[in-house]
């Protein structure tokens, strides 16, 4: 793994259309310390967070949908959080990102301010279960990446805060993780397109 490169590392990559793809490269001096702060995470943190090629997805998600609100369920360290956040620089967006466990939210909070995203993210503490109750505001994109049993839950109670063309993203969809009711959910309900590419569930609200 690299380090201090100003570049995240590859090595986490896992899918098979990755050989075509290459390295982000980035805009400007914020970019750069984002990718450093990212690379940094990878090389002296031992969580499991997403791949460089996931958190690369969202972001483009997220900027390309003019995303305003974004709610992150799983924050560990922050690197999907960090993806996140750098397309809603550009949108003027926010992303409110739940985390159980207060060591692992305090990091993330600490690489969010390393980033210059401290603005854009909002570390929210404790079980989301309970925590998401609080939320309010119309949601332009979800990211599950918590307790896989939990996603279900989840979506019940953001699904009437998605807006129409809203996306709900989940990771580790995949035959040994993902949980029957959840992906009962995603691919029975007309008002729902799911599909699964590399581990990751992409579902549109059509309506
Ligand atoms: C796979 S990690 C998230 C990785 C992160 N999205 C990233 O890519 O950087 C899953 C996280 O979900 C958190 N988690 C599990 N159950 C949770 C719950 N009920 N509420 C909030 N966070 C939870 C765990 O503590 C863990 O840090």
């Amino acid at each position: 793994q690299q380090r201090g490169t100003g570049r995240a590392p590859s090595g986490d990559r896992s899918t098979g259309d990755i050989e075509l793809e290459k390295p982000p490269v980035p805009l400007d001096e914020f970019e750069q310390t984002a990718l450093k702060v990212l690379g940094d995470i990878q090389a002296n943190q031992a969580f499991r967070n997403v791949p460089e090629n996931d958190g690369r997805l969202l972001r483009i998600m997220a900027q390309s949908m003019g995303a305003k609100n974004v709610v992150e369920l799983g924050t560990s360290t922050g690197i999907s959080g960090i993806w996140l956040g750098l397309g809603l620089k550009e949108t003027g967006g926010h992303l409110t990102t739940y985390e159980i466990d207060s060591d692992r939210a305090a990091k993330a909070r600490e690489n969010f301010k390393r980033a210059g995203l401290s603005d854009v993210i909002t570390v929210v503490e404790g079980d989301a279960h309970e925590k998401l109750k609080d939320f309010t505001g119309t949601v332009d994109m979800v990211f599950l990446d918590a307790d896989k049993e939990g996603y279900i839950d989840y979506l019940n109670t953001l699904m009437p805060m998605l807006r129409p063309g809203g996306l709900i993203l989940a990771h580790n969809i995949n035959p040994r993780m993902a949980h029957p009711p959840f992906m009962e959910a995603i691919t029975t309900d007309p008002n729902l397109d799911t599909v699964v590419r590399g581990g990751m569930s992409i579902t549109l609200k059509k309506k």
